[in-house]
């Protein structure tokens, strides 16, 4: 029989799952909810208008436009200041709070904030015991991690901290931050910690298709995924992964594209030069040749007419 997927969510990608990729995708998709880019907590209780900028759904029930659940994610290392964030941040309606153990960025590890704390379990239980006494029983909490720093060696030890810690879920992206992106993603590692630990696990990287997704889930042993660039890749990945949909063609693609695009350029903010557009389009031309051609064609554009000249070019041929 086919590994069977249950729950798929959409990963936090900071700089490209903003307000406006999470409208789309979850219009096109059926996640069953998605984290936001994080909000990073240093020394302080942030004031409530850096929630909403990271996630302006908070003033419409942390829900995007279909109806998809939100949760905030926070990075940081100061357990008392991840707690009082993660309470206002659950006071303004986000559905759960998610940490993030994974960020590989220098300027964050320097300061301790993401990546680097996988070498201190301990660490991870103090932040994570610390928020969830702060936040009370009900609320959901969940962290993402990476299978560790340099190795996997310390995975074990990491997944108890964090689940001594009362935590409800975890997303393990299954490499190392040594291994930055780079393929492929060791599923395997997580089947350890899944069967020894009652938590509920998520398994993410590397799947940018349907048979990818079987491969994880028989090789992760959990049917629970988070679809990261591949989301990007192919826009309605998560439901040809959930319930056989055909891939997404270019001509439908392009008609999105076009509608993204007026959305991002709203308002003449000329300053974007559509840039969220030409992000997106780096990742869809891993699956669609035409959207190289399209790429190629706009970015050195400035303007707002000749960027949607130029797709509907692109759409008529
Ligand atoms: C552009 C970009 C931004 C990211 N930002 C975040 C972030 O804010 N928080 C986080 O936990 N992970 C972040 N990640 C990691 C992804 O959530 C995910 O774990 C990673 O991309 C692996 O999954 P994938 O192979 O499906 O892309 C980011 C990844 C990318 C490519």
């Amino acid at each position: 029989m086919k590994p069977q997927v249950k729950k798929i969510i959409l990963a936090p990608m900071e700089g490209v799952a903003d307000e406006l990729m999470r409208h789309l995708l979850t219009s096109l998709n059926n996640y069953d909810f998605c984290v936001t880019e994080f909000v990073r907590v240093v020394d302080s209780l942030l004031p409530k208008h850096v929630f909403r900028k990271i996630c302006p759904e908070l003033d419409y029930g942390c829900m995007t436009q279909s109806g998809t659940p939100l949760r905030m994610q926070l990075l940081g290392q100061e357990p008392d200041w991840m707690a009082e964030n993660a309470v206002r941040a659950l006071a303004m309606g986000s559905h759960g709070i998610d940490v993030n153990f994974g960020c590989p960025a220098k300027a964050v590890n320097k300061s301790k904030g993401g990546a680097v704390l996988l070498n201190e379990p301990e660490k991870i239980h103090q932040i994570m015991a610390k928020m969830r006494s702060a936040i009370g029983v009900d609320a959901t909490l969940s962290a993402k991690i990476r299978l560790g720093f340099t190795d996997a060696s310390k995975l074990d030890e990491i997944v108890s901290a964090v689940q001594s810690a009362h935590v409800n879920q975890l997303t393990i992206h299954a490499r190392t931050k040594q291994d930055g992106y780079r393929p492929p993603a060791y599923w395997h590692f997580i089947a350890e910690v899944r069967k020894k630990y009652d938590i509920e696990i998520f398994a993410n990287g590397e799947i940018w298709n349907k048979n990818d997704a079987e491969n994880c889930i028989s090789q992760s042993q959990t049917p629970n995924l988070m679809l990261g660039r591949g989301a990007l890749a192919l826009p309605n990945l998560a439901n040809v992964i959930k319930f056989d949909e055909t891939p997404m063609p270019w001509s439908e693609l392009i008609g999105i594209l076009k509608r993204y695009s007026e959305l991002e350029l709203q308002g003449d903010k000329s300053f974007y030069f559509s840039s969220r557009l030409k992000q997106w389009l780096r990742y869809l031309r891993l699956q669609y040749p035409q959207a190289e051609s399209l790429f190629n064609a706009i970015k050195l554009l400035k303007n707002k007419d000749e960027i949607l000249h130029q797709i509907d070019i692109v759409a008529s041929t």
